[in-house]
């Protein structure tokens, strides 16, 4: 499989992934034209780089203060799916890093898109006629056009402010709405310039940032929560951990996190049982050969990155949550064994930006409070929506660590 993912021959995506094209377009995730990709890729990637993941950490804490507010409602109930609370939180944050716009999920606004967007990874393999199949179409008609009109308006107010189009620029005037927007920003700046990248090309990418990047990090919180809850001493050490580096109620900054080993552990343990995209496939444009196998050119191949995070060679006791293999730094691991976010040059664009998210996310809510779930790991059943996810969410008692 390690040369599979070193490949940059047989790097284009197979017919399957085109379920999502009406909804993704040539987005990146999508794109199975190895060119168009490779001109996407370049122009996209100075949006991930670290200085600019940075400015996105009052967005992850500001909404996590909502998420607290939440569990502090949710601290009285017998249970809680912790699903339907971060599934919002991870969606309001997705929506603001790349287009700016406050969908102010957790608040319950705009229902109507957030249902939108939940449903299209759920129905999409419906012929179109089929009632379902209308309400796909519905599902993208209401997502679209909200996309197009947040880059419709961000368009006008960059021509406006001509000049003031330069990424290293910031508009300090009203931080709130005229702030640098990495991702939408970028895009309508090469736009502007160069309008071969048109006003749909922008509207797909965006459309790839929100799907490809709430869905994922909202699984893996899930499973993670789920886990700490499970094993109260993983939690206790997490807990330590936190209390040595936070205040109760801090804006947790990028030096923190980085201070946070046993957070990450148990972060990548999550990653490596549950990884929200289980499987990956490629259209095999060139013969390849895989050890003792040649795979020829007109097949698609799948990774199943599932069954490849739980060989007993690389992780002994493969089904123990055990947080501390990852602490032993990647003894007898090479990169290509824990691939959650994929490997090689199609790999996930978004994975320092999604890593942050959860650490901010996991430390300013553990730091208060304490979970445990109530179900056992075999009875949660899974299903596929493209991603892999728990399907009837995930109980768990959330009770506040201190008294208020
Ligand atoms: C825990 C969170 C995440 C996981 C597990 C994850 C996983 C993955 C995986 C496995 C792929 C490869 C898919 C394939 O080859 O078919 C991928 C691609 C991608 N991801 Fe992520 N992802 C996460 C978060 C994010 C976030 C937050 C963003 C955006 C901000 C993002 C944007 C993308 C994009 C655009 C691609 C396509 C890259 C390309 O083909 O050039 N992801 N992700």
């Amino acid at each position: 499989m390690l040369d599979f993912l070193k490949c940059t021959v047989n790097i284009e995506k197979p017919y399957e992934y085109q379920l999502l094209y009406d909804w993704l377009g040539k987005g990146l995730l999508i794109n199975d034209c190895s060119d168009l990709w490779r001109e996407r890729r370049k122009l996209l990637t100075p949006a991930f780089h670290y200085k600019i993941l940075d400015e996105f950490v009052p967005i992850f804490n500001e909404k996590t203060d909502i998420l607290l507010d939440r569990l502090r409602e949710s601290a009285d109930k017998e249970s809680v799916n912790i699903c339907d609370l971060v599934f919002p939180a991870a969606l309001d944050i997705i929506t603001e890093t790349s287009t700016g716009f406050k969908i102010n999920a957790q608040q319950k606004e705009n229902l109507d898109y957030i249902q939108a967007v939940q449903d299209m990874g759920r129905i999409l393999w419906i012929f179109s006629m089929t009632k379902m199949g209308q309400q796909f179409k519905h599902n993208l008609n209401v997502s679209q056009t909200l996309t197009r009109r947040v880059i419709d308006e961000r368009k006008r107010y960059l021509m406006q402010n001509k000049g003031n189009t330069d990424l290293e620029t910031k508009d300090t005037k009203d931080s709130k709405t005229r702030k640098r927007l990495a991702f939408l920003d970028l895009l309508l700046d090469h736009h502007l310039r160069d309008n071969t990248l048109s006003l749909e090309d922008i509207r797909e990418e965006v459309d790839t940032f929100i799907f490809a990047g709430h869905d994922t990090t909202a699984i893996c919180l899930s499973w993670t929560y789920h886990f700490i809850g499970l094993y109260p001493e993983i939690q206790r050490k997490l807990h330590q951990e936190l209390d040595s580096i936070l205040t109760t109620n801090c804006m947790v900054t990028i030096d923190d996190i980085k201070r946070m080993p046993y957070l990450e552990a148990v972060i990548k343990e999550s990653l490596r049982l549950r990884p929200p995209v289980p499987v990956i496939l490629r259209a095999i444009k060139q013969d390849i050969q895989l050890g003792q196998y040649v795979i020829p050119r007109g097949v698609t191949l799948g990774l199943m990155i599932d069954v490849m995070h739980l060989d007993p060679d690389i992780y002994p006791d493969p089904l123990t949550f055990n947080p501390e293999r990852f602490l032993t730094a990647g003894e007898g691991r090479d990169a290509f064994s824990f691939v959650p976010f994929s490997a090689g040059v199609r790999n996930c664009i978004g994975q320092k930006f999604a890593l942050n998210e959860l650490k901010i996310v996991l430390a300013k809510t553990l730091r208060l409070y304490h979970f445990q779930s109530l179900e056992p790991r075999d009875r949660l059943i899974e299903y596929n929506a493209i991603v892999k996810k728990p399907k009837n969410g995930i109980r768990i008692k959330v009770s506040p660590r201190y008294q208020a």
